[in-house]
């Protein structure tokens, strides 16, 4: 026993993160038959237990709790899709925390419950009141354990999935890797289904034809699919935290990814952009005015050098916004080439449109380029 533990130790120090977020998706811990999978949500607590004890702060993004409830309650064929889910959410919720609890508790660690919806990531001081109590978890040694409030999120008020969700938590809390175990071993370059397939081991920056690999496809419980999983790693890696998708099914997955051992998908992280930077990477659908840009600015905005956006380059104010404001950056073509903060309001910048030695209406510190 002792040796085990203390080659345990030697495994986790190897890729040397001291702050992981690990998502586990509803088809890790979901059985076949839709009910959940008890001795796998055991083996991961048991691993994460492992890792924590090794002075690694561990965050928790858990999947399962609509699955979770399909195995308590029957729901009648006539209720609607919204409902339903908010009914199994409600009660599989309750199930799935007391699930993670009771096994976090074997090893003398306690777990939290965070429940949150996409609003609270929307307003800057709201943000803030997460991540603080997110942080103060952390330092009273307690996992926080999170997941999507499905009761109150329905329709466009949803994350497009818990991908999405894990990828906001790891941005905000300045995470060095975020782990996503689903139930294939990684990212394949054709169907995972088909023998001639392989896993794409390292992506490194925005790979174009990357979404042609994918199927549309998802799996039997999931929500987003992998098109949705690969974009949210691109973002997250771009922003400077390492992104891993592996198979949460395998026994040891976590143990042997942190030994780099593991055949999965990693994607490179970029140089780590600031703690503002990261909130408005992932602020599209708080943003409320929308400036077009010419060719010539859209150039110099994503050349990756310290550039603010001049009002010089900016050909229309599409629509009115404050200072303050997050506003989105298109092209000439209507593509998004970033998100920032409007130095002024939309009124001063239409005033300002194409000319030269005018105040910029995005400081590069706020600016977090899309490209
Ligand atoms: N090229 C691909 N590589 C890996 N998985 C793929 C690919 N194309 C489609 N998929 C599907 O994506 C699924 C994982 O996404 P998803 O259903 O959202 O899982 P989760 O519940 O883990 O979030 C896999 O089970 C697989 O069927
Ligand atoms: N919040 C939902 C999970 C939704 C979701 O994104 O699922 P998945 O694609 O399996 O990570 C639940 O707990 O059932």
């Amino acid at each position: 026993m002792v040796n085990c533990h203390i080659q345990t130790v030697e495994i986790i120090m190897k890729l040397g993160y001291k702050k992981i977020v690990v998502k586990v998706g509803s088809n890790v811990i979901t059985k076949e038959n839709g009910l959940p999978d008890e001795s796998r949500i055991k083996h991961l607590v048991n691993q994460l237990a492992d890792i924590k004890k090794q002075g690694i702060e561990v965050i928790l993004v858990s999947s399962g709790a609509v699955a979770s409830g399909r195995s308590l309650i029957k729901v009648s064929e006539k209720q609607d899709a919204v409902t339903t889910r908010q009914l199994l959410a409600a009660i599989g919720q309750v199930k799935l925390i007391n699930t993670y609890s009771s096994f976090f508790a074997t090893h003398a660690i306690q777990c939290a419950q965070v429940l949150v919806t996409k609003e609270d990531f929307r307003d800057r001081a709201h943000y803030l009141n997460m991540k603080n109590c997110l942080q103060i978890l952390l330092q009273n040694e307690v996992i926080p354990v999170v997941n999507e409030n499905d009761v109150v999120s329905v329709t466009e008020l949803m994350f497009t999935d818990n991908d999405e969700l894990a990828g906001l938590i790891a941005s905000m809390l300045n995470a060095d890797a975020l782990i996503i175990l689903s139930n294939v071993n990684g990212i394949y370059n054709g169907d995972p289904k088909l023998e001639g397939s392989a896993v794409i081991e390292e992506i490194n920056g925005s790979v174009a034809n990357l979404a042609s690999f994918i199927q549309t496809g998802k799996s039997q419980f999931g929500r987003g699919g992998m098109i949705t999983k690969s974009t949210m790693a691109q973002k997250v890696a771009k922003l400077g935290i390492t992104v891993h998708i592996a198979n949460g099914t395998k026994d040891d997955v976590l143990t042997s990814l942190l030994n780099n051992e593991l055949v999965h998908t990693r994607f490179v992280p970029e140089k780590s952009k600031s703690g503002k930077k990261k909130w408005i990477a992932h602020s599209e659908t708080a943003a409320t005015g929308v400036v077009k840009l010419n060719d010539g600015a859209k150039t110099v905005l994503t050349s990756g050098k310290a550039t603010s956006l001049l009002p010089v380059g900016i050909i229309e104010i599409q629509t009115d916004f404050l200072k303050g404001d997050i506003i989105k950056i298109i092209d000439e073509q209507h593509n998004l080439i970033g998100l920032g903060i409007a130095e002024y309001g939309s009124d001063k910048a239409r005033e300002r449109i194409g000319q030269k030695k005018q105040k910029a209406l995005v400081h590069y510190d706020y600016f977090y380029s899309a490209i």
